[in-house]
């Protein structure tokens, strides 16, 4: 008998995911037995991209989610609520749920997978991370035999395609925004995109199953693109880097189970040009994962759209159906059920050794970058080049690298360089990879 499928929401995302049900020849077979069987949406007399018969769409979503007919619920309507609310329910109505809400999964995931668990359905998100990247189920299939130490990614395709083009074009930053909004890349509010933290939610997802637990969003560090500017891409350029906004989780390999932090954080960095991240351009996004055995293991492709997340959402269908079909043992399957229960602890960002890329504007005169670094070396934080880039009539803009140094010892030296009277002001402070 068909499975059911009730999609809730006919936006970007959703309308990919509806042209493949609707369009099953030439893909997995079990794609046959698959049924669209209701379509929430917000607005009945708007007009869309996939021809449905009228019938199917409705603005009463809690009608699909408590449907008993339905057997697998798509939540692709975005935000918290009531996104988050109507997951809940089509769980305690035994539906298995599909979604691409990084944005609740990040913060609920607590009494969703709690709930879900106790209900016996399962919650798949594929399309949460990476669009359609195939990531989530690598990290808890294909990989699960590895002790993971890092991940590090672009996992944001509207900053990408901004950063891109404005490093390809020297084009301007709202310009590009907008483009990006119109490609249908960008979320409803693109401060997410902007500010990081859709890339915040994105690297706490893969963190919680890189390292088998959950972690606290508020604690995830994030610092968006907003303030990248030409100077930086150019700068940065000059010095062989190019600006990405990298999403990273790590744990120390030697740590022991009383000390084991995880560095969880987003923030543009310089990524030096020879980086395999380095080349990820555009829309598209890239997971480099290292662990032991593997090694590294580098993966890649459109991170937004909806062609590519739809095919994230609808291999998760099939994940489900797939196992609807199995002999039923009454069990979850472990491989993609969760099974986290603890929540992970974070390192301070003032204990992490990164380099450093700092631009000051100071006034022109001999004896400003003795001074500087001077500074530094007090707080033990050890330069790998310091150089007068730029000067504009009595101003010089100076461009300081530092070695892989503490955070905190970093920030002292600049609380104490920012009191000096030949500092005018410093514009950026970036980390390097
Ligand atoms: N766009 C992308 O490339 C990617 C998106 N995602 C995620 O996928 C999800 C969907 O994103 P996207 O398709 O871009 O979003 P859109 O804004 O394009 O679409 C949202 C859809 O949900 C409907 N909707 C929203 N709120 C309600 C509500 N309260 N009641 C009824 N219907 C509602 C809208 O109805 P109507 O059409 O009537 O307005 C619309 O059809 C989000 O969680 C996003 O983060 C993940 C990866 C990539
Ligand atoms: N807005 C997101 C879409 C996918 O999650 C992005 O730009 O990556
Ligand atoms: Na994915």
């Amino acid at each position: 008998m068909a499975l059911k499928i009730g999609l809730l929401g006919l936006g970007t995302v959703g309308t990919g995911t509806a042209q493949i049900l609707l369009d099953p020849n030439g893909r997995h077979p079990l794609l046959q037995g698959l049924s669209l069987h209701r379509v929430g949406v917000r607005s009945l007399s708007k007009s869309r991209q996939v021809e449905l018969p009228e019938s199917l769409l409705t603005t009463d979503l809690e009608e699909i989610v408590t449907d008993p007919q339905v057997d697998i619920v798509v939540e692709l309507i975005g935000g918290l609520e009531p996104a988050r609310s109507l997951i809940l329910k089509a769980i305690a109505h035994g539906k298995h749920v599909v979604t691409a809400n990084k944005a609740v999964i990040s913060r609920y995931a607590d009494e969703i997978f709690t709930a879900a668990n106790e209900k016996g359905v399962y919650v798949m998100l594929e399309a949460a991370v990476g669009g359609g990247i195939p990531v989530i189920q690598p990290l808890k299939q294909s990989l699960g035999a590895n002790r993971i130490h890092r991940i590090m990614g672009i996992v944001n395709g509207t900053t990408n395609y901004i950063l891109t083009r404005m490093q390809q074009e020297g084009a301007d930053f709202a310009e590009v925004l907008a483009q990006a909004q119109q490609l249908g890349y960008a979320e409803a509010d693109p401060t997410a995109d902007v500010d990081g933290l859709d890339a915040a939610d994105k690297i706490a997802i893969l963190a919680s199953l890189a390292f088998g637990g959950r972690i606290k969003l508020s604690e995830v560090y994030c610092e968006g693109i907003r303030n990248i500017n030409a100077s930086d891409i150019s700068y940065a350029d000059r010095l062989g880097f190019v600006i990405k906004l990298l999403a990273i989780a790590s744990r120390d390999p030697q740590a022991t189970p009383e000390n084991d932090l995880l560095s969880i954080r987003v923030h543009p960095t310089l990524v030096p040009k020879a980086h395999p991240l380095a080349s990820i351009n555009d829309v598209y996004n890239a997971i480099l994962i290292e662990g032991e055995p593997i090694g590294q293991v580098m993966f890649f492709g459109r991170g937004a759209g909806a062609g590519p997340t739809a095919s994230a959402v609808v291999s998760d269908i099939l994940n489900i159906a797939a196992v609807l079909h199995s002999p039923v043992s009454g069990e979850l399957h472990p491989l993609m059920s969760c099974s986290h229960q603890h929540y992970c602890n974070l390192a301070p960002m003032e204990n992490l050794m990164t380099r450093f890329y700092s631009r000051f504007v100071t006034q022109d005169e001999p004896g400003v970058i003795g001074k500087l670094g001077t500074c530094f070396g007090s707080h033990d934080v050890s330069i790998e080049s310091i150089v007068q880039i730029d000067t504009h009539g009595e101003l010089a803009e100076i461009v300081v690298v530092t070695h892989d140094v503490r955070e905190g010892n970093f920030r002292q030296a600049l609380d104490e360089i920012k009191s000096f009277n030949v500092v005018n002001r410093i514009p950026s402070i970036l980390r390097v990879l």
